[in-house]
C-alpha cells in the first residue's frame, strides 16, 4: 500500500461496485417488491418502524407511501427513511439469492489481502446499515460472504451525512486507537473525499467505469484511483 494506513474507510456504490447495480437491480427490485408489501404489512407490527419513520404527510395511505417513495428514488435522494426501507425490502431478494452483488474484481482480493496485513476495513455508505450487511453478505465474491472480514459499518444514521467533516470526525472517534492520519478514505464522490480530508484522513477517488465523469479540477486536487491494485 502506498500509504501508512491501519483502517480503509470504503464507500460502497461507484467504489466497491457499480452504479448501474443500485439503479437498475436493487432500487428497481425494491419498487416491484413495495406494493405486495404493503398489502401485506401496512398494519402490521415489523413494518410499523419503516412506517413510521417517513414524514406524517406521507404516511397517511399506500397511495401517498408509494408516490413519495418513488418520487425520492427517482430524485436518488439519501433520506434515511428510505435507505432503512430499501434494505427492508432486499431483504427477501438476497435470501432468495435473486440479489447477488457484482464486486469489482480487484475488491474481495484485496479484502482478504488487508486482513493479512491486519488492516481494518469498515464501511461508511448512505445505504443503510442491514443493507449493507445484505450486500456484502451476499456478494460474487470469493468467498461470497465478505462480512467477516469487516470491522463495522457506518451510515447516515449512526455517523451523519456523507459531505459533512463531523461525520468522519465521529466515525474515527469510534475507533479512537488510530489517529486520522491512519485511515483511508475511498470514494467516487468529491465531496465525500473533500470531507474526509478535512477531518484529517487520507482520501482518494475512485474512478470505475459507469462513474460520473470526474472535473479536471478534481483530478488536479485529488489521488485518483481506478482499482484498490493501485494503492
Ligand atoms: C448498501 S445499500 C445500496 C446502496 C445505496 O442504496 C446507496 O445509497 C449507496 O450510496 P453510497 O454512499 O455507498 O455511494
Ligand atoms: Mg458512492
Amino acid at each position: 500500500m502506498t500509504t501508512a494506513a491501519k483502517i480503509v474507510l470504503l464507500d460502497i456504490e461507484g467504489t466497491v461496485c457499480p452504479i448501474s447495480f443500485v439503479k437498475d437491480v436493487l432500487f428497481p427490485y425494491a419498487l416491484e417488491a413495495l406494493p405486495d408489501t404493503l398489502k401485506a404489512q401496512w398494519d402490521a407490527p415489523q413494518f410499523a418502524q419503516y412506517r413510521n419513520a417517513f414524514p406524517a404527510e406521507h404516511a397517511v395511505n399506500e397511495t401517498a407511501f408509494t408516490d413519495h417513495v418513488k418520487d425520492l428514488m427517482s430524485r436518488d435522494v439519501k433520506a434515511p427513511y428510505l435507505k432503512s426501507l430499501q434494505g427492508y425490502l432486499w431483504e427477501t431478494g438476497y435470501q432468495a439469492g435473486q440479489l447477488k452483488a457484482p464486486l469489482f474484481p480487484d475488491v474481495a482480493p484485496k479484502f482478504a489481502s488487508w486482513a493479512e496485513k491486519g488492516v481494518h476495513i469498515i464501511i461508511y455508505s448512505s445505504g443503510s446499515v442491514p443493507a449493507q450487511k445484505l450486500l456484502f453478505g451476499h456478494t460474487n465474491g470469493e468467498p461470497a460472504n465478505l462480512i467477516p472480514a469487516i470491522t463495522d459499518f457506518f451510515d447516515t444514521v449512526n455517523a451523519g451525512p456523507k459531505t459533512e467533516v463531523s461525520s468522519y470526525e465521529k466515525i474515527a472517534s469510534k475507533h479512537a486507537d488510530y489517529p486520522a492520519d491512519q485511515w483511508l478514505f475511498l470514494s467516487d464522490n468529491v465531496k465525500e473525499v473533500e470531507a474526509a480530508e478535512q477531518a484529517g484522513m487520507q482520501s482518494f477517488i475512485v474512478d470505475r467505469p459507469g462513474n460520473a465523469e470526474l472535473s479536471d479540477e478534481a483530478r488536479r486536487q485529488h489521488k485518483v484511483i481506478r482499482t484498490f491494485d493501485e494503492l
